[in-house]
């Protein structure tokens, strides 16, 4: 296992690159704990498999350097730096019994025979194919089949890092969760370094330590599920993490207060006095979760227009109008709804004041 250290790295696909937007990989430099669960998450084409072939040594990067604890790894081949990768499609050999896919990683590296029996069996049985072990893997299903390419990877205990690219796109929703759970839990149990990369923010959130959020080939924000969902540093985060994703709205800014369309917001105290300019584009923040219905003349409240309301079963989600703006709340089952006198009110705790997309209060 291996502590990884990305040093001003960067690429680009381009052979001459001179703007940002040439980089795939914008310029990144970060450490990343040795034993922790990690997941790269973003949309398609943000540079999520760039930094995943970079960190694999599948892909040597235009600028900048890998390190696994301290080592500069480079140029190195993904057998030199000792990864195992899971892809999104099993890699199995048809033909070999489950027992011989398992084993095949360990024999190739000439593990003892009593030690690949003991590996082998106590990842089969952490992934529930101790009854299959026999079998030959031809005749199993895609889902076994991508479990027995998942074991593969587990199976050596000396791997600097286990590399997972999208595995559960081939499995049914049902088998997803569940081999999300054991994965959760196989990594509580080895303790090894896993990287993850997902399109999904469910899987990333529930399978990591750590997510680092993608987006135009930067992590914008490299943190725990709780604080990229408490306290997005970019507003895409705030866009891509939640269902529905964050409130945002264009405002100007004054002292521990923004104005949102005439209607002034107060922030926490304190909040705006780094802000030394007030160039920019600023945007006020907030969760639907955190925005709080209630009436017209409550201390602080703001009023707002009802617009709809959607029972989701065990919440509801308003519809708000503010200004020009739409603004989404999330209430409690049982929360009664205004018709007439709505208003919101924006807990200063769990308000954000972003600039040009990078939050600053
Ligand atoms: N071999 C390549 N040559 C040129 N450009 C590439 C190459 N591979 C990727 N790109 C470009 O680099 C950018 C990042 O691509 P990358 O595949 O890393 O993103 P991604 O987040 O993994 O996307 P997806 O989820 O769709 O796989 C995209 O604009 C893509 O078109």
């Amino acid at each position: 296992m291996a502590t990884i250290h990305f040093d001003d790295l960067g690429h680009s696909y381009h052979p001459n690159p001179t703007r940002p937007e040439d980089y795939a990989l914008r310029r990144l430099s970060q450490e990343w704990e040795d034993g922790k669960a990690y997941a790269l998450l973003g949309p398609s084409g943000c540079g999520k498999s760039t930094l995943l072939n970079i960190i694999s040594g599948l892909l040597v990067p235009s600028e900048g350097r890998v390190l696994f604890d301290g080592v500069d790894v480079t140029r190195r081949t993904p057998e030199e730096r000792n990864i195992a990768q899971v892809f999104q499609f099993p890699v199995i050999y048809d033909t070999m019994s489950v027992y011989e896919n398992l084993a095949f990683p360990l024999r190739n590296r000439k593990v003892p025979e009593a030690e690949v029996d003991r590996r082998v069996r106590e990842v089969a049985d952490a992934l529930d194919l101790t009854a299959d072990l026999k079998r030959r893997a031809q005749r199993l299903t895609p889902d076994a089949k991508q479990k027995i390419s998942m074991g593969r990877g587990l199976v050596r205990s000396d791997v600097a890092a286990i590399l997972f690219d999208e595995p559960l796109t081939v499995i049914d929703p049902h088998t997803k969760w569940l081999l999300r759970r054991k994965l959760r839990q196989i990594h509580e149990d080895y303790r090894v370094s896993m990287i993850y990369v997902t399109h999904d923010q469910v899987e990333a959130l529930t399978f990591a330590d750590r997510v680092a959020v993608m987006y135009e080939g930067a992590i914008v924000q490299l943190g725990t599920p709780q604080e990229l969902f408490e306290t997005p540093q970019h507003t895409f985060v705030g866009y891509f993490i939640g269902s529905p994703g964050i409130n945002l709205m264009p405002c100007a800014v004054g002292a521990d207060q923004v104005t949102v369309d005439g209607t002034v917001i107060p922030l926490a105290s304190g909040s705006t006095a780094a802000l030394p300019a007030r160039d920019g584009r600023f945007e006020l923040g907030i969760r639907p979760e955190f925005l709080e219905l209630t009436r017209s003349g409550a201390a602080g409240a703001v009023p707002v227009q009802v617009v709809g309301v959607d029972d989701l079963g065990t919440s509801k989600l308003a519809t708000l109008r503010l200004g020009a703006h739409t603004l989404k709340a999330r209430l409690g089952e049982e929360q009664e709804v205004p018709a007439l006198d709505a208003a919101v009110r924006f807990p200063p705790r769990w308000t954000r004041l972003y600039r040009d997309s990078h939050l600053v209060a």
